[in-house]
């Protein structure tokens, strides 16, 4: 899986970063990406990866110790103070507490960066005229941030974060304080507005769940590095990290009722049992490649559970399949499906369980 998509033209750009802070953590260890112009690209890892530190390079409220920093074509490191307070307009940002100021009204709080930008009191109010429908708050215009609901305060930073027309949205883990139903609210506004305003949208989460919903590529992190990075239909059919598989599984992984794993048949003299997850892109093609697989290696395959899901609309199924015969054929028909694509792991029972609690 390569960037290659974004090399040319990139909207964001970043090579060979690093960042090693005083007390010795390298939070960044050699991470590159290209975002493409009009894509919400994800970056996705546990916490402690590295994704504020990387995010926060891109307006450089974090500076890295070596590498380069490209928005929009300018080469962020090169620019003066005044050339990056300038370029900073250009880049917008969301926070996952909102970061509101307590004593000013809705309206105040978007107009806020326009305040310090010198714009004149009319185009501000302009402006805030324009940005409140647009995040669907035109009836909060006066309100205070405490008579707001979180998913409110969200829509008062976006639009903040918009106010400057800006072309590049970054967004720090900005429905990680929220709840399921308002998270997808706020995630659909944020797609809605990359498609309205032609914005690029960079966006860091501790969950999956975000990178399936909205993003168009994602980028895995674990210390410092980007371990993994692709499409998203692409990683979640076919994760190659252990750490990425463990992401994809937190999101997908289906049900299998630990009670259908326990009253599977135990195999027979000489027969070994596997239980195997298997990913598919398309929904069609795989109960003729279970029963090909059957055929070809001599074995019973029984599917144990499956389901159809589907990423910015192009659907994939997860089958769950209990594998019964001599061990070697089974190693052998895992390896014939891997080769035509489809991404097999071996699940233990007590794993089956585990993805069925996280699912
Ligand atoms: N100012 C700092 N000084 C020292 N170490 C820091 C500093 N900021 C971050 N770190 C460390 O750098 C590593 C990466 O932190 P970072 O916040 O970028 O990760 P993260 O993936 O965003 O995690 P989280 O979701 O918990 O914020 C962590 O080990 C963190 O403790």
């Amino acid at each position: 899986m390569t960037s290659s998509p974004a090399e040319a033209g990139a909207a964001i750009r970043l090579a060979g970063l690093r960042r090693r802070f005083a007390t010795g953590t390298v939070a960044l260890d050699d991470v590159s990406l290209a975002v493409a112009p009009g894509e919400i690209f994800g970056i996705v890892g546990r916490s402690g990866a590295g994704k504020s530190t990387l995010i926060r390079t891109v307006n450089l409220l974090e500076r890295p110790d070596s590498g380069t920093v490209e928005v929009l074509g300018q080469d962020m490191l090169a620019l003066d103070d005044a050339g990056l307070r300038a370029a900073r307009r250009g880049i917008g940002m969301v926070f996952q507490h909102f970061n509101l100021l307590s004593s000013r009204t809705v309206a105040a709080n978007i107009a806020f960066p326009l305040e310090v930008a010198g714009l004149p009191r009319a185009e501000r109010e302009r402006r805030v005229a324009e940005l409140l429908p647009l995040v669907g708050l035109a009836e909060k215009r006066d309100n205070y941030p405490a008579q707001l609901s979180g998913g409110q305060k969200q829509r008062v930073g976006i639009a903040r974060a918009l106010a400057s027309r800006p072309r590049v949205l970054l967004c720090d883990e900005a429905t990680s304080a929220l709840d399921p139903e308002t998270t997808a609210d706020i995630l659909r506004l944020i797609r809605d507005l990359r498609d309205r305003l032609d914005l690029t949208v960079l966006l860091i989460t501790h969950e999956m769940a975000v990178v399936k919903a909205i993003c168009d590529r994602v980028a895995v992190m674990e210390a410092g590095r980007v371990i993994e990075q692709g499409r998203v239909f692409d990683v979640f059919t076919r994760p190659q990290a252990a750490t990425t598989r463990a992401f994809v599984a937190e999101v997908i992984g289906h049900a299998v009722p630990p009670g259908t794993v326990a009253r599977l048949p135990e195999p027979g003299p000489g027969e070994a049992r596997r239980l195997l997850q298997v990913l598919f892109a398309g929904p069609s093609s795989t109960r003729s490649v279970v029963s090909e697989a059957s055929r070809r290696f001599d074995l019973d395959l029984n599917i144990v559970s499956g389901r159809i899901d589907e990423i910015g609309g192009e659907p994939f199924g997860i089958m769950a399949l209990a594998a019964y015969g001599p061990a070697e054929r089974i190693e052998a028909a895992t390896g014939w499906m891997r080769g035509l694509g489809l991404d097999v792991t071996p699940l233990s029972p007590e794993a089956m369980a585990t993805v069925q609690e996280a699912a």
